[in-house]
């Protein structure tokens, strides 16, 4: 994999460089509740404007549905790298239209510019590898060379991570190569009890990975929005809890090759229940109820690990060696729902181990949770990227930088 040391040292004044950064942030409303991927993706950009390059930054923010939405729009993301940077950062109002281009034809050697939510645009994220090939050419157009640094959207086959690279000259940014390096160690060299911990709403995403942990992993703890899935899995009620209907034959076939393995694969034994999601915006008290894990009551949703579990877990993670927590336990923007998150974030402090929490809403939640950055070992930019990279999987976004 070619660096961006490598291009820097070829030289890039006047190049206009792509850089595909993944500036996914935590928004209320617009305002960007934790900017650390904003910060994450700043050594790149900033190297490659001191060297009088043209910066073209791209990224994805949430999941709108291949048009524009404004809701989702990176605007607000563009305006705090601007901050962070320290100068004026161009906004193209699309992706790869008049606006982009005119963005674009208008930088000059050192400058900046943001476009418009990739995922506006349905090449992005399609299947079809034509469609997606016609999109990248789109976005070539933009760009004499590209640089792969958005480390949390590597493992999505997509057109600006996958497709993109193909078609120029491409190298991996310093947020990728710090990435790659800590998880790399992780897979090489794994001190014991391994133990991961999973949560989030991702749920689909993230049973999948379990089928690889199982061989992995000593110790894997369950929370979040998965755990009801389990749940239901074993015939208890979950009320209105996220559920991956369609996941339920995986997990029981997972829980029944733990056992066989003797892999401990732990699930809530109690958990916090409401009537209703809360209102992140409002904060107002939700009187939730404490729960046995197998009582849930019908037409409540389960929205935070239970105090009996949150001392189970941390019991769990009291002698780690390795840990990789990724998903918050619970609904943690919501001050009634985060001791789970709490707890988990502690007990990972307090383990002996090497621990690495990854995610963007995980590592949004230590941070404004109040923890400290540096009390853990690493903190990944990616969840989902992460995971796939540590069950050995090949990452598109990582293969397209390596040929
Ligand atoms: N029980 C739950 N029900 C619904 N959402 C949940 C639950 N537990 C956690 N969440 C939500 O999961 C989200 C983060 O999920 P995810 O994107 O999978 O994590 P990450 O970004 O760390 O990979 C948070 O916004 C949190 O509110
Ligand atoms: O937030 C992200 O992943 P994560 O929640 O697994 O950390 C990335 O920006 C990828 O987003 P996606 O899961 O919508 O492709």
């Amino acid at each position: 994999m070619k660096t961006i040391d490598e291009l820097l040292s070829e030289g890039v004044a006047g190049k206009r460089v792509f850089v595909r950064a993944d500036l996914n942030v935590p928004l209320d409303g617009t305002t960007i509740t934790d900017d650390g991927r904003i910060r994450a993706v700043l050594p790149t950009v900033r190297a490659l404007a001191e060297a009088g390059a043209r910066v073209v930054v791209g990224s994805h923010l949430g999941r709108p549905k291949g048009a524009p939405d404004p809701a989702f729009s990176l605007a607000p993301a563009a305006a705090r790298l601007g901050e962070l940077l320290g100068a004026d950062v161009a906004f193209a109002t699309d992706t790869v239209g008049e606006s982009a281009t005119a963005t674009v034809a208008g930088l000059a050697d050192g400058q900046v510019a943001v476009v418009e939510n990739l995922r506006f645009n349905a090449g992005e994220t399609a299947k079809d590898d034509a469609e997606r090939g016609a999109f990248a050419d789109r976005l070539a157009a933009l760009a004499d060379v590209y640089v792969g640094d958005g480390f949390g959207a590597v493992h999505r086959r997509h057109a600006s991570v996958f497709d993109l690279p193909a078609r120029l000259p491409h190298y991996a940014g310093y947020l990728i190569a710090t990435e790659v390096g800590v998880l790399k160690k992780l897979t090489d060299d794994v001190k014991r009890p391994y133990v991961v911990a999973l949560g989030g709403a991702k749920v689909s995403d993230k049973l999948a990975v379990i089928d690889e942990l199982l061989g992995k992993a000593d110790r894997i703890l369950i929370g979040g929005g998965m755990a009801y899935t389990f749940l239901k899995a074993q015939g208890h009620e979950v009320g209105t809890s996220l559920l991956q209907e369609d996941q339920i034959p995986a997990v029981l076939e997972y829980l029944e090759r733990a056992g066989k393995n003797g892999v401990e694969l732990l699930l809530p034994v109690d958990t916090l229940v409401a009537d209703e999601f809360p209102d992140m915006k409002a904060k107002a008290p939700t009187h939730p109820a404490t729960v046995a894990a197998d009582a849930v009551p019908a037409g409540t949703m389960g929205l935070d690990i239970g105090p009996e579990t949150r001392k189970l877990y941390a019991s769990k993670l009291a002698d780690a060696g390795t840990v990789f927590w990724n998903g918050p336990m619970g609904v943690f923007e919501h001050p009634d729902y985060a001791e789970g998150t709490k707890a988990v974030a502690q007990a990972l402090i307090d383990s002996p181990g090497f621990t690495v929490v990854g995610g963007g809403d995980s590592a949004a939640a230590v941070r404004t949770l109040g923890f400290d950055e540096n009390a853990f070992g690493h903190i990944s930019t990616g969840g989902g990227a992460s995971l796939e990279y540590l069950e050995g999987k090949t990452l598109p976004g990582l293969a397209a930088l390596e040929d």
